[in-house]
């Protein structure tokens, strides 16, 4: 595939990203291309979720769906975490109304002996790197492309829970009961992560976003030595790998507010905070050193359109000007109202031009 792409038009994020000074400040939605668009539910009728996100074509139409409603400053490429776990060999079907599903979950140590690894990601997600490179060039330079995986601790808790679950308490229990094989299967996974965001840049992705979703429910402690580590050596390795051709990184670690300050200096040019913190203390546990994205509530879009803007202008205010990249502070829910999205977006860029 060719991978000379057309010049960009809008790289604002890109260099908000790289710690520069712009004159407004670029806004994005985790979760922008999906659930909540009544143009993506057209085609979910027609195609299973796993089969969209396996046709370039699809995946490529519905990354841009969100950009032709809004004024978006990046697409993120539209796929899941959990391709991961379906490239070692893991079934993983997506169950309407209860979300992600898992078959024949991970239940004790031994069944680590039937997952692939290595991963071949050509072999295995080249589907994605495929999408990737399609929607670069149909994005024509429009706004950046991000790129993302799942952390190895969400990724595994996935596999063991074999769905979302409110306390982690199987996946967790493999931390207290069995270290060293919860090590095993987080240092494999580190490893097909560094190799897929790999693929992913190369393919064309200009930016990256870790999702470390699950990291709440760990204290701590089980957090500087599951989730930490790993984040770590995925950011450092591929920087390594890619030596001039690297591409900043988002980590977004959901709920781990205590432990901010670490995840500032484990090399990532962003790190993303989740809505139960306010901006101005993240930004001293986290200092200046790197850029701050987030973080409004995802429930504050149910409110009226006037207090949506207003709380977007508070949280502006509060996170300071410069050094910031707008966002929800987790994903946007299935239920709310695109236009509520239209106006929290537009309130970003009609405040930090002000
Ligand atoms: C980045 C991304 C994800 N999923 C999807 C995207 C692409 C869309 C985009 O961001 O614009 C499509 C994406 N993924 C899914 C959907 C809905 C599927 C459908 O149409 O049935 C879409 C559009 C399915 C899915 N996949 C997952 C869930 C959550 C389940 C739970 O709460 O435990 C769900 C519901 C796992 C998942 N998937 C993802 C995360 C990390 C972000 C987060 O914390 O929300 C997680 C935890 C990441």
């Amino acid at each position: 595939m060719d991978t000379t792409f057309p010049p960009m038009k809008n790289d604002l994020i890109l260099r908000v990203a790289c710690g520069e000074e712009t004159d407004r400040t670029p806004v994005w939605v985790m979760r922008q291309a999906g659930r909540y668009l009544p143009e993506f539910q057209e085609v979910r009728k027609e195609y299973d979720f796993f089969t969209i996100c396996r046709t370039p074509g699809l995946a490529c139409k519905i990354t841009l769906q969100p950009l032709d409603r809004f004024d978006l400053d990046a697409a993120i490429i539209f796929s899941d975490i959990l391709v991961i776990p379906q490239a070692v060999g893991m079934e993983v079907q997506m169950v309407p109304g209860k979300g992600p599903t898992f078959p024949s979950p991970l239940k004790n140590p031994d069944d680590l002996k039937k997952l692939t690894f290595p991963v071949d990601v050509n072999k295995e997600l080249g589907y994605v790197f495929e999408a990737i490179t399609l929607t670069r060039h149909r994005l024509n330079g429009r706004v950046p492309l991000i790129g993302f995986c799942g952390a190895p601790w969400t990724l595994m808790s996935y596999m063991i829970e074999g769905g979302g679950s409110p306390t982690l308490s199987k996946a967790k229990s493999w931390l207290y009961r069995y270290p060293e094989n919860s090590h095993q299967l987080l240092k494999a996974l580190t490893e097909v992560s560094v190799d897929y965001l790999e693929g992913q840049v190369k393919a064309g992705a200009q930016l990256l976003q870790v999702f470390e979703s699950h990291a709440g429910l760990l204290g701590p402690e089980s957090f500087s030595k599951f989730c930490l580590p790993y984040l770590e050596q995925i950011c450092k390795s591929l920087k390594q790998r890619l030596g001039d051709k690297a591409v900043p990184m988002i980590i977004f670690a959901k709920g781990a507010n205590s432990c901010l300050h670490q995840l500032a200096n484990i090399g990532y040019d962003v790190v993303g905070v989740d809505w139960t913190i306010d901006p101005d203390k993240a930004r001293s546990l986290i200092g200046d050193s790197v850029a701050l994205q987030g973080n409004l509530d995802p429930c504050q879009l149910y409110a009226r359109k006037d207090d949506i803007a207003r709380a977007t202008r508070t949280m502006m205010d509060k996170f300071g000007r410069g050094k910031l990249i707008a966002n929800l502070g987790h994903g946007i829910y299935p239920d709310v109202n695109p236009d509520h999205l239209k106006i929290f977006i537009d309130t970003v860029h009609s405040y930090s031009q002000h």
